[in-house]
């Protein structure tokens, strides 16, 4: 750890079920050079990978839609969302874990895979970097029924959609997950559909 502003950092697992909440306090050196003692929860949820399925000739994306338990206590209707494909790390490298999460969630089986962002999404309270990937996909790559793992209980719909009709899907708030329009904006600037 190299910010020498930063000292005495100790942590106490508040809690670790699923996942693990940490609190940190540490020491904080202000610009006049005293130090000042800080609290921070930290909810460790481990780091993940997203991918974003494109069909350049059919101008298509693949998209994933699941119910999200902390969507629906917090404002959204009925719960679901409209995802690329994601999935937590659990040990593998980011690029083994995007492709085994493709074909678990989706069926498609990737060769091909390129890693464009590494973002941390909540950096105020949540540890988790995610590490997001675009994919080319046709139907000779589709081996595998996808919707998720069974014994994860994940229950995945997967949808195709046009490129634009995605775009549009972030403007009339039907697409609100971070990840999704980020790849998808990505994929618009960097004009991946252009010939
Ligand atoms: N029993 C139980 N199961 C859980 C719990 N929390 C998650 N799960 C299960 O664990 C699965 C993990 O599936 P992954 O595909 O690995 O992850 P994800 O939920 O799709 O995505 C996560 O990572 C993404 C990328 O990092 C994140 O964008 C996303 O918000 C989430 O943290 C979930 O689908 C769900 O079935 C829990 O508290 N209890
Ligand atoms: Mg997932």
């Amino acid at each position: 750890m190299k910010n020498k502003g930063i000292r005495n950092i100790k942590k106490k697992v508040l809690s670790k079920n699923w996942y693990t909440l940490n609190n940190y306090s540490f020491e904080y050196k202000r610009e006049d050079g005293t130090w000042e003692t800080q609290q921070r929860e930290s909810y460790d949820c481990g780091d993940g990978a997203a991918i974003l399925l494109y069909n350049r000739e059919m101008k298509t994306v693949v998209l994933t839609k699941q119910f999200r338990m902390p969507t629906y206590v917090n404002g959204n209707e009925d719960g679901m969302m409209v995802e690329v494909c994601a999935g937590l790390l659990d040990g593998l490298s980011p690029e083994e874990c995007i492709k085994k999460e493709a074909l678990e969630e989706t069926g498609y089986k990737l060769d091909d895979v390129q890693q464009v962002m590494v973002t941390y999404m909540c950096p105020g309270s949540v540890t988790q970097k995610l590490y997001l990937f675009l994919a080319e996909y046709d139907n000779t790559m589709k081996t595998e029924e996808g919707g998720g793992a069974l014994d994860e209980t994940e229950n995945i719909e997967i949808l195709e959609f046009e490129f634009t009709a995605a775009l549009d899907m972030i403007s009339d708030g039907q697409i609100k997950d971070a990840k999704s329009v980020m790849l998808l904006q990505y994929a618009a600037l960097t004009g991946i559909f252009s010939d």
